[in-house]
């Protein structure tokens, strides 16, 4: 029996989650008083008697949209991660609802599957389009100071209608119905009667085709405000992108980010596990697949990642769930910086290289995509050394190295890759740097990563991409090769770094990646380049500097 068949257990009931971690401010294109009169605290309370749980049950309410009201208020005003994965299980029906319970002080059904799915869709989608659900729900509203001076859980539940409406299609009046319900149950009667005024409004202007949407017309600054409440993006972005890749591109970019991801995941030949394996255990779990164009160990899949977390093929380390782009370990939820940086990936580590008896660093490692599957293709033979400054996230790195099995050709090094380069002495063949970036790249897996992303990250980054890359070239050995990452798809993160590197290091050379990858990948320099819309992939960039004897 192969090694996967035995994991197959009971039907998926979880699918999503979302964490609480603090985020910066996030920019709103139009800016309202937040008059928060709705408790989303996540404090423990006393346990309720049976009898007084049944007092709060009100079967009214759609359970998909009180959970993801709440789960959106969470993420706005708790700052909260909006991860669409979780296979510990966190984001699981059961606890959704006592955290409804908490937040609005009733119970509704349990979620079943469908449900799940439908949160997964709304709570995502709202984020990605808020600020066009925004611009529509202003400009539905009696005057702009009722939606400024608007109750953040009045404004989710309006968001949430607006978009099952406008971009899910629901039958609008039902939609209507269980969204003044929601209201009504979980705000006052007032509040129903508001929402069921606009959202009607709506409708109207939906069937007679008419939304109140900007035109694209005027100077580049009113196009590119425009641009960016049709398509939900900041400004800065669409300006950003406009100027480098052209409207037409800045268009379907922003359309690709707002597009519903897929997610890759990595059969793990270290465990012994084939890519036949793996699709032939998706194949039983009725998850629908496909094979990787570009690497051997890929399989993605567009729905049913709920199946492959509940069968427990993640935990028991068979696949990882990975993008092909930059294999990034997509497994838990973090903060900082580099948090967006989480879906970097494969063909990265192809671009590295990995050979059986090597020596490799990992400079920034940390939770470990690229570090486990470098590891699993030395066969045995050789170290992969992963340094990283977090030491939450390498915990998390060491974890899942000894559930892959590659724990036997890894060490953690716990440090600031800038202080750890001053002081050791010791040299090796490859040292890839991922780098802390703005994950440009990766904006249609990261739904609210648009929002808390500023342009002045951008300098900082940039600082930190040039420190880092100093820091890492001291642990070249004489001949040996640095390989420069991002999960980014900004020129100023990835061409312009090298440039400046190679000023200021002229012992190192530009090796061409066509030896590693496909070359529709290359660039006419040579680099590792993935575009979300010519290749439908995160964007990644990756260079290989060789310190030339
Ligand atoms: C892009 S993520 C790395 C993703 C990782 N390579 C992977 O494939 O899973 C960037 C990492 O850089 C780490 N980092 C940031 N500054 C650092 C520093 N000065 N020294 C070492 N690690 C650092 C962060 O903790 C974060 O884990």
């Amino acid at each position: 029996m192969s090694i996967l068949m035995a994991q197959v257990v009971s039907p998926p009931t979880i699918l999503v989650s979302v964490d609480t971690q603090t985020h910066k401010a996030s920019s709103k294109p139009l800016k309202r008083t937040q008059k928060s009169n709705t408790s989303i605290s996540t404090k423990r309370k006393v346990p309720r008697s049976p009898l007084d749980r049944t007092q709060k049950l009100n079967l009214e309410v759609s359970p998909h949209r009180a959970v993801s009201a709440v789960r959106l208020m969470r993420i706005e005003l708790g700052g909260a991660f909006a991860d669409l994965l979780n296979e510990k299980g966190k984001g699981s029906g059961g606890n959704e609802m006592a955290y409804v319970e908490r937040s609005l002080g009733f119970r509704t059904k349990e979620l079943d599957d469908r449900d799940l799915r439908l949160v997964t869709d709304v709570v995502g989608g709202t984020i990605r389009w808020r600020r066009y659900l925004d611009h529509l729900i202003c400009s539905l509203c009696h005057d702009e100071k009722t939606f400024r001076s608007m109750e953040p859980l009045l404004l989710q539940i309006l968001r949430i209608g607006f978009y099952e409406i406008v971009k899910l299609d629901m039958p609008p009046y039902a939609v209507v119905d269980e969204n003044v319900t929601l209201a009504k149950v979980a705000l006052r009667p007032g509040a129903g009667n508001l929402v069921n005024g606009i959202l009607r409004k709506l409708v109207r202007v939906k069937e007679d085709n008419s939304l109140p949407l900007p035109k694209l017309e005027g100077d580049d600054r009113a196009q590119a405000r425009a641009l960016a409440t049709l398509y939900s993006h900041p400004v800065w972005m669409v300006r950003r992108w406009t100027k480098y890749l052209g409207q037409e591109e800045a268009i379907k970019l922003m359309v690709w980010n707002n597009s519903h991801p897929s997610f890759s995941l990595r059969a793990n030949n270290g465990k012994g596990v084939t890519r036949a394996d793996l699709a032939m255990q998706l194949n039983l779990l009725k998850v629908p697949h496909e094979l990787s164009l570009h690497l051997d160990d890929f399989i993605r899949v567009k729905t049913g990642l709920q199946n492959v977390i509940q069968a427990g093929l993640l935990k028991e380390g068979l696949c990882a769930v990975q993008d092909e782009s930059a294999v990034q370990l997509i497994q838990t939820l973090y903060n900082s910086i580099s948090m967006s940086c989480q879906m970097t990936s494969g063909l990265v580590v192809s671009v590295v290289d990995p050979q059986p008896g090597e020596s490799i660093v990992d400079c920034c490692a940390a939770p470990g995509g690229k570090t486990l599957y470098m590891a699993s293709r030395l066969s045995g033979q050789g170290m992969v050394y992963a340094i990283d400054i977090n030491e939450g996230r390498l915990r998390i790195l060491r974890e899942t190295a000894k559930s892959h099995q590659v724990d036997s050709v890894i060490t953690t090094i716990h440090a600031d890759l800038r202080h750890f380069s001053d002081n050791n002495v010791m040299k090796y063949d490859k040292v890839l740097l991922d780098a802390p970036c703005s994950g440009l790249g990766v904006l249609s897996k990261r739904a609210d990563l648009r929002w808390n992303r500023r342009l002045e990250d951008l300098e900082q980054l940039k600082n930190l991409q040039d420190d880092l890359l100093d820091a890492a070239s001291l642990l070249v050995k004489p001949g040996g090769v640095l390989i420069y990452s991002t999960c980014s798809i900004d020129p100023e993160e990835n061409e312009e770094r090298v440039d400046t590197f190679l000023l200021r290091h002229p012992e190192f050379s530009i090796d061409p990646a066509d030896r590693f990858v496909p070359s529709d990948f290359i660039t006419k320099r040579g680099f590792y380049s993935s575009d979300p819309v010519k290749h439908s992939l995160d964007g990644a960039f990756a260079a290989r500097l060789i310190w030339a004897l």
